[in-house]
């Protein structure tokens, strides 16, 4: 319990969900957070020793593929690169979350992680490869995520995307059920801007067919919004930028 802490701030810390004090029911989860924040802390140095070489390995390869993919999604937009270097907001903020869900005696009364988008502007997630549970929102249907070999990562797109892109993108609503036998494990990497970072439209995807569909917002404001409410179904966290 030495690292127990709500705080996103937390160089490295242990959770039992996102936010406890606002749930009505308890989710079903442990959590140990790794937190590098640029010009505020690295939790992967901080790391406990059992474990440091292996999480900094894993984030730092992970970091790359991330920035890959981040870019590649606005290049998909027909955006050239000279403008994604410079309008495009960087993702140099790294959370990585090691989940565990522990069996459940009663699946039916919880979740292993309520409904939600993702905050930040994407996630590089390995799920358990035999357990499932994670399931993703299409069109009003539930529908779960089959791993398709053990080394496949799920990319999630997450609000900051789909507010950068206009709606192009949509983030995605997801959620883990419980298990009534057997535990499951996975590992979420989310990246987002600085918390200082503005972040609205790109102006170059406006236009008058087009207008904004969210304003513009502090990430740090954004972020504060997430931490402090109960965990939003219907991707509820963009209605604070939504127009
Ligand atoms: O455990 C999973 O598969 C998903 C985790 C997740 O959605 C999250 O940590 O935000
Ligand atoms: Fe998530």
């Amino acid at each position: 319990m030495r690292l127990h802490s709500q705080s996103f701030r937390a160089p490295v810390s242990y959770s039992t969900s996102f936010n406890p004090s606002m749930e009505r029911v308890r989710e079903w989860r442990d959590t140990l957070f790794f937190n590098r924040f640029p010009g505020f802390c690295d939790g992967f140095k901080e790391a406990p020793a059992i474990c440091r070489k292996e999480v900094q390995d894993y984030i730092n390869e992970v970091e790359k593929l991330a920035r890959t993919l981040y870019k590649m999604i606005f290049q998909s937009l027909g955006l050239e690169n000279k403008y994604i270097n410079t309008d495009v907001p960087d993702i140099p903020r790294t959370l990585m979350g090691i989940n565990y869900y522990p069996p459940c005696p009663n699946p039916s009364l919880t979740l292993g992680l309520g409904s939600h988008s993702d905050v930040s502007c994407l996630t590089v997630l390995h799920p358990d490869s035999e357990v499932l549970g994670l399931e993703i929102n299409h069109k009003g249907t539930w529908v779960p995520v089959l791993p398709v070999d053990a080394s496949a990562f799920v990319i999630n797109l997450a609000d900051q995307v789909e507010i950068l892109t206009n709606g192009k993108y949509r983030s995605i609503e997801h959620r883990v059920l419980t298990n009534g036998e057997k535990a499951r494990m996975s590992i979420a990497c989310f990246f987002g801007p600085l918390e200082e970072t503005v972040v609205a439209p790109l102006p170059v995807l406006i236009d008058g067919n087009n207008p904004p569909k969210y304003r513009a917002t502090l990430f740090k404001d954004y972020n504060r919004n997430f931490a402090s409410s109960r965990l939003q179904p219907n991707r509820g966290t963009l209605d604070f930028a939504r127009i």
